[in-house]
């Protein structure tokens, strides 16, 4: 099946060298994208790509089968977004918020109704949007999105600044949609436990450029635990690791750590057979936070090292 979001060679450079660079973006139609990325990674500028609202210096999107060119706009017409904060009217109430943009779209009235009971803000309708909480905001913003009934739904960092009971009504609210609209969602997010509940899909950004793309359970994978092993023959046991295609490295006092291949009972038994004697032999696991936090700090670990 196309998918429903893809981009090749995506590349926009700004002047000291930021910018994205070489994007191949592919999110499967149906799925939850997560978009991760630390502060400044280039999460915004791609999807200001994605939206043709910043022209790429090189490189394709494609959206919903349909290549996004300038001025046309008809690759936009399925798609629905929000950018940073909504631009809400603070003054009017949330239902006239929605009024003003689906006459703009020359949607039929009863559509206002339906949004309003889509993202849970039938009874807060009549209420001006000064009143409304951060959550209730970004509901009533990709209520805003939701009016032109989009299959692709692009969302940047939807839960910024949002308390973890916000953030979790968000998860539960944005789920339910998927589900029930049948739609793409593509969302942006500097924090890998927002996205970890949510996505089926992740695609993981360091300053421009596209670390990891796969499934959820594909960067699971890659985080499997690490076996660490103190022994009398560090150098010694270094050998006959290799020897069995592992790929030890020392690490604190003498200490061998390793992503084992083999079970840590059979690395036991060889290490013993080369008359090693293993003094601490445990699986440390490595937590998503962590593989996340190596993908995307590199410069910072090579400074360290
Ligand atoms: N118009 C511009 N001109 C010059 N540099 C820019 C411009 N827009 C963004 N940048 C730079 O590009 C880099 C990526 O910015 P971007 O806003 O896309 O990151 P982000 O991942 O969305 O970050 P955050 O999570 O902080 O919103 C940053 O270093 C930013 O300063």
């Amino acid at each position: 099946m196309e998918p429903a979001l893809h981009t090749h060679q995506l590349s926009r450079r700004f002047r000291g060298g930021q910018g994205v660079h070489e994007l191949d973006l592919c999110v499967p139609a149906g799925a939850i994208y997560g978009f991760l990325g630390p502060n400044g990674a280039g999460k915004t500028t791609t999807i200001r790509l994605l939206l043709g609202l910043l022209r790429p210096d090189a490189g394709e999107v494609h959206l919903l089968g349909d290549r996004l060119l300038p001025g046309r706009q008809s690759a936009l017409a399925r798609v629905g977004a929000l950018v940073e904060h909504p631009s809400l009217y603070l003054h009017l109430d949330g239902r006239a918020n929605l009024e003003v943009t689906r006459r703009l779209l020359g949607l039929p009235a009863s559509r206002v109704q339906e949004v309003l009971e889509r993202v849970g803000l039938a009874a807060d309708a009549h209420r001006r949007v000064r009143e409304y909480s951060l959550g209730m905001r970004q509901r009533l913003g990709i209520g805003l999105a939701l009016l032109g009934r989009p299959k692709l739904l692009l969302l940047d960092e939807p839960g910024n600044g949002l308390d973890p009971a916000g953030t979790q009504d968000l998860r539960r609210f944005l789920r339910d949609l998927v589900a029930q609209e049948g739609l793409t969602l593509f969302l942006s997010s500097h924090l890998l436990g927002e996205i970890e509940q949510l996505a089926s899909h992740v695609g993981v950004l360091d300053r421009g450029r596209l670390r990891f793309q796969g499934t959820l359970a594909e960067l699971r994978e890659r985080a499997r635990p690490a076996l660490v092993l103190r022994c009398d023959a560090p150098a010694k046991a270094m050998h006959v690791l290799v020897e069995a295609g592992e790929d030890p490295a020392l690490a604190e006092g003498h200490s061998l750590r390793l992503t084992p291949r083999l079970p840590a009972a059979e690395i036991n038994r060889r290490l013993v057979a080369h008359g090693i004697g293993v003094r601490h032999l445990a699986l440390e696991p490595v937590t998503l936070e962590s593989l996340f936090f190596e993908l995307t700090a590199p410069a910072a670990r090579e400074v360290a090292a």
